[in-house]
């Protein structure tokens, strides 16, 4: 498999976007300070603490067992919610679009809205149905609740599938014993392995082995990419760069990190890099709040904010330069379209965009993969994993915490509990 990946950083140089920009010589000046986040980075994988680097070198033969566990099922639920299903999710869209009507279908559990469960046990005959229930803690409440929720249904209407069908895939906590207990097939989360960096380790590689995703294509682009990262020269290291040109950015007061892809099928890996950018870097008062929008239909609800609202943005771009399918545009009627193709037209508003917002001194960069397959898909979210512990260092936090995160979920336990309830005094009620 083959793809190419390029990443462009013309529209935040002075020359393109004037007073708002960086230039080639300010970033060559600050290679001392990169060069520092990149031996940091590279210590706490030294030290054994960044399972998501390690996870590169894993054999991945031990994904067979569940692969062929799942040709015996026409469904695939995943139980997950964060870092336990955004990759799965982002890799499935980004292979096979939204439609779910390749084999298996998959349906995902990741919160705790009970129209969902029920929607989902409409779609899928449980007893034909794989399920992967995955926590790294193993204590997830979202999580627990919808496999109870599930196991009680199957034993209540005693549905009895021909082989075992549940897949736990955790680290530890209340589902590690359930696993353990009912003797379900087990994936273990390495503790080195932070949720939103788990997509290749077996959070994410088991579920996509079982929906036919190519996982060894999509190691392989993850570990050219960390390759290509391993050198010191800014220049060539897009991981670095970027990570350095949004640090800049964010000190200029550029608080979002806008990710805009021109293609439907990575509208999920913006959701995946939504939680891997916010949860990391939204720290001791820092972070720039990630914000997705789809080109080009957003372009048209979206952008008039973007080009003249408050100047707080760096925008991002995702482009590819091959679709999977494209479609002629003709017509009798007098048209500009006559003799393009929807890829041509998608493509020129992404450039047109572009154009408009870079004259107007907002700061972008761009992304183009040649086609997206599962190889270029492996080095776009490693370099973005990369690009978010380097970004952690150069602003000196710990970008593999969520202490904060923690915090809210003890207090909704508490709610659970009563020792919390809802009190308002301030309200406008209308009946
Ligand atoms: O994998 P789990 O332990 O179930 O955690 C799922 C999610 O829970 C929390 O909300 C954390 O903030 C996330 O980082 C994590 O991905």
């Amino acid at each position: 498999m083959k793809g190419t990946y390029k990443f462009n950083f013309d529209n935040v140089l002075k020359d393109k976007i004037g007073e708002n920009g960086i230039s080639i010589d300010g970033i060559d000046e600050l290679r001392d300070f990169t060069n520092i986040a990149k031996a940091n980075v590279s210590k706490k994988y030294e030290n054994g603490e960044l399972g998501f680097i390690e996870a590169l070198d894993k054999d991945l033969d031990e994904y067979e067992k569940v692969k062929e566990l799942s040709k015996e099922f026409e469904y695939v639920i995943i139980i997950g919610i964060g870092g336990s299903i955004l990759g799965s999710k982002a890799v499935h869209q980004g292979i096979y679009g939204s439609s779910n009507t390749y084999h298996p279908k998959v349906f995902y559990l990741d919160n705790s809205d009970p129209e969902k469960i029920y929607e989902t046990l409409k779609a899928v005959k449980l007893e034909k149905t794989l399920i992967f229930v995955i926590s790294k803690s193993g204590n997830t409440v979202e999580t627990l609740a919808n496999y109870f929720v599930i196991k009680k249904h199957m034993d209540k209407n005693n549905i009895i599938p021909a082989k075992p069908n549940f897949v736990a895939i955790t680290g530890g906590g209340l589902l590690q014993k359930i696993a353990e207990k009912e003797g379900y097939m087990c994936y273990k989360v390495p503790e080195n392995v932070g949720g939103r960096f788990s997509v290749l380790s077996a959070v994410g590689l088991a579920p996509l082995a079982c929906l036919n995703v190519d996982i060894h294509n999509l190691v392989k682009g993850a570990r050219k990419m960390n390759d290509i990262c391993h050198t010191d020269n800014i220049f060539r290291n897009p991981a670095l760069l970027n990570a350095l040109i949004h640090y800049k950015m964010d000190n200029r007061g550029k608080k979002i990190s806008l990710m805009m892809p021109y293609i439907g099928r990575l509208h999920q890996f913006g959701m995946w890099y939504r939680q891997l950018w916010a949860e990391s870097l939204g720290k001791d008062g820092n972070g720039q709040t990630p914000v997705i929008a789809l080109g080009a239909t957003d372009q048209h609800s979206q952008l008039q904010l973007y080009m003249d609202g408050p100047e707080d943005k760096i925008m991002t771009f995702l482009k590819v330069n091959k679709f999977k399918q494209d479609y002629s545009i003709e017509t009798d009627y007098d048209s500009d379209l006559i003799e393009h193709k929807l890829s041509e037209l998608i493509i020129s508003e992404q450039l047109g965009t572009e154009q408009s917002i870079t004259e107007k001194g907002i700061p972008n960069v761009k992304i183009t993969l040649s086609e997206l397959n599962e190889y270029t898909l492996g080095m776009l979210m490693y370099g973005y994993e990369l690009q978010t512990a380097y970004c952690g260092e150069l602003l000196c936090i710990n970008a593999f915490n969520q202490p904060a995160v923690e915090h809210a979920k003890k207090l909704s336990h508490a709610v659970l509990k009563g020792s919390i309830v809802e009190k308002s005094y301030n309200e406008i009620k209308i009946e």
